[in-house]
């Protein structure tokens, strides 16, 4: 399996998770090219070191830029644990492009996740998941059986 895969997770809006994102990213690169790497990019600073290149650029240039990698990523997957308006909005627009999407969120965290992220699970491309790092492996398995069989199906 191959996929063009569009990560989403927290910037702005904190990066108390950027060490899950660099761990979730690290595992889909099994499945596949992660467009959107910078977002696990491990750092120190409150904004992120990793984001010198982010910072170069203007916010409509990075809207554009993530707009384009939006419309070219044949799935996303998105850590929505921290709440962010920018993963929310993504996943918005993936929704639109009939991406299929999958949404990871820790329970154990606390926190309740928006009814607009929990109520778009349909069971077939969009998966919206309560789940603990040890069953990662299984989720993203079968998450990306149900993304290969849904491109061989559109082929047929
Ligand atoms: O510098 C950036 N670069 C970038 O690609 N994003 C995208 C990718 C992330 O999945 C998402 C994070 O949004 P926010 O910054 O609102 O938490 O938005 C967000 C920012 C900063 O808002």
């Amino acid at each position: 399996m191959k996929f063009e895969i569009y990560f989403c997770g927290s910037i702005r809006a904190g990066r108390q998770d950027a060490e899950i994102y660099r761990r979730i990213i690290s595992k889909l690169k099994k499945y596949g090219t992660v467009l959107t790497e910078f977002v696990g990019t491990n750092d120190d600073s409150k904004e992120g070191e990793s984001h010198t290149k982010e910072r170069e650029l203007s916010d409509s240039e990075i809207h554009e830029r993530d707009i384009r990698l939006l419309e070219q990523c044949e799935a996303l997957v998105a850590e929505v644990t921290q709440p962010s308006l920018g993963v929310g909005y993504e996943v918005g627009r993936a929704v639109v492009l009939k991406k299929p999407i999958l949404c990871l969120f820790r329970p154990s965290c606390g926190k309740i996740l928006s009814a607009l992220i929990r109520g778009i699970h349909n069971e077939e491309d969009i998966i919206i998941k309560d789940y603990k790092e040890s069953d990662l492996d299984d989720t993203l398995q079968e998450f990306f059986e149900k993304v290969q069989k849904m491109q061989e199906k559109n082929k047929k």
